[in-house]
């Protein structure tokens, strides 16, 4: 447990008489790379805020690695189309960054050359990545990321995820990711935690880019860079909350 970066013991958030996480136990230890997935409105967000100290747990706690710094990767930030602001004016949103630190971040995030164009004129990719590099800014022992990918098509997905592994064999940065697609995750994942307002189970990705069903509903663009998801669940939900398929052999 000391070696983690950020962890929880018994975690118990929600919003006032809504409990939305029960006794949570999770950790992330430095330079690993953890995807929590659940269905929507499973906690996952919750879990984050909790993480990151926007919410106060009502029971349990949650442990941060002394001097943590955090880069956060937020789930959509919606900006006024009509207001002109240039990715470098955006980067520099609240404090300002010198010009050679705004150059490298966008480098880093894998758009290099970007800081004169319009925030409203991004691609919905680019965009995300300008969203990554403000977040590198922090210099972040830990990136947390809510559904990155959410609005990508699956090569778009794919590069995306191929960054953030380079990102963290390049920094060493520890990588929290968050989908509400339980099946579909990074391959690159040490770990993959499935939420539904409790640990549910979690395991490796077992990664089958290679093998001829998986290239049947993926295709070819992706790289290796997803894997399935197996869960191996020893409880059951309620209908159409979670992954109706996984094994559950016993009910709670
Ligand atoms: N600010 C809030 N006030 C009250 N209830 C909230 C608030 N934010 C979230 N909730 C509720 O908490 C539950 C969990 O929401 P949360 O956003 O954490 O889920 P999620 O797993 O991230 O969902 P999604 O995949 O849809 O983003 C939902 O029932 C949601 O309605």
């Amino acid at each position: 447990m000391s070696a983690a970066l950020l962890s929880t013991e018994g975690l118990s958030v929600g919003y006032g008489a809504t409990r939305v996480l029960e006794h949570v136990d999770f950790h992330i230890d430095r330079g690993e790379i953890v995807t929590v997935v659940g269905p929507n409105g499973s906690g996952k967000s919750t879990l984050l805020r909790a993480l990151i100290g926007g919410l106060a747990p009502d029971a349990g706690r949650v442990r941060r690695a002394p001097g943590l710094r955090i880069g956060y990767v937020p789930q959509k930030l919606v900006l006024d189309p009509t207001l002109p602001m240039t990715v470098a004016r955006f980067l520099s949103l609240p404090r300002r960054v010198a010009p050679a630190a705004t150059r490298a971040a966008l480098e880093q995030a894998g758009v290099p050359g970007l800081e004169r164009r319009q925030m409203a004129a991004l691609s919905g990719g680019q965009f995300q990545r300008v969203l990554l590099a403000r977040a590198l800014l922090e210099d972040p022992d830990l990136l947390i990321l809510d559904e990155p990918t959410s609005g990508l098509d699956q090569p778009g997905a794919a590069a995306f995820y191929r960054r953030i592994e380079t990102l963290r064999a390049e920094t060493g940065c520890a990588v929290l990711m968050v989908s509400h697609d339980l099946h579909v995750v990074m391959a690159a994942s040490d770990r993959v935690v499935c939420l539904n307002g409790h640990v549910c189970c979690e395991g490796t990705p077992q990664v089958v880019a290679a093998a001829p069903d998986y290239r049947a509903l993926f295709g070819e663009g992706t790289a290796g860079t997803l894997a399935l998801y197996q869960h191996h669940h020893d409880h059951r939900h309620e209908p159409e909350t979670i992954d109706e398929a996984a094994p559950c052999s016993t009910t709670s």
